[in-house]
């Protein structure tokens, strides 16, 4: 595992995107992420194709994750996010864009397609963040290290943290969440992982403990990828 340390939000998602453009081909599968951690690493990945550097008219991209319960034009939902952050301002084309279907009626089935797609696709970058309590994706503490794509019951401390999107009201906050298994994200070939702020330092500092991976921390199996580079804020610095 990389470990890189920078001052601020701003400068740890430049570098990231730096070492993410390394692996960046023209046809390469991205796994992303949403929430509060990659908006900065989207911006650099906006600002170099406005400069002409990049295209993404070739690339296929998934997400980790969907909110069960609202809807596609809801302002926070992942689907949302995604273009508001991201694909509304670059050449992706729409029907490489997967993202679990959640709203769906028929989410067993749904679930089943979005296994097939990965399955026939091999992520070549994939972006994560994690949650204070180690979640990485939506898989919560004491999700099976072999699971694939799932439904989730958020847990407390998820919901908490996520009503701060919700008007901060966690009834608001969607209870369960469809998202790509913790076996689907080992099986990428480079993981890019962003953590910033003092509340994510106790998750970056069980992937470099001595203790071997643990269900009860989701984000410690990234202890077993071969290639994983951590980008964090100071405040995130577990040395500190
Ligand atoms: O980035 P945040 O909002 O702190 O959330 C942590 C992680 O949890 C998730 O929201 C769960 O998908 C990730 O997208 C995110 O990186």
């Amino acid at each position: 595992m990389k470990y890189n340390v920078f001052k601020t939000k701003k400068e740890a998602s430049k570098a990231a995107y730096e070492t993410f453009k390394q692996y960046l081909k023209p046809n390469s599968v991205l796994g992303l992420a949403t929430g509060g951690t990659p908006t900065d690493f989207y911006k650099e990945i906006i600002a170099d194709y406005n400069l002409g550097n990049t295209s993404y008219k070739n690339n296929v991209t998934f997400n980790l994750d969907e909110y069960v319960g609202i809807s596609y034009d809801h302002p926070e939902s992942y689907h949302k996010f995604m273009d508001t952050n991201l694909f509304d301002h670059i050449d992706i084309d729409r029907k490489n864009i997967n993202i679990p279907d959640a709203s769906s009626e028929h989410l067993a089935e749904e679930i089943k397609k979005y296994q097939n797609k990965l399955n026939n696709k091999t992520i070549n970058i994939q972006l994560l963040g994690v949650g204070s309590n180690g979640h990485i994706g939506f898989n919560e503490p004491g999700t099976f290290f072999n699971v694939g794509v799932h439904v989730v019951d958020l847990n407390e401390e998820t919901i908490e943290a996520n009503s701060r999107f919700f008007n901060n009201d966690k009834n608001l906050v969607p209870k369960q969440a469809v998202t790509m298994g913790i076996a689907d994200i080992m099986k990428s070939e480079v993981i890019i992982l962003l953590a910033f702020g003092e509340n994510k330092k106790e998750a970056i500092k069980s992937l470099f403990d001595e203790n071997e991976p643990t269900v009860d921390i989701p984000c410690t199996i990234l202890k077993n990828h071969p290639n994983v580079y951590v980008f964090v804020d100071e405040e995130a610095d577990y040395n500190k």
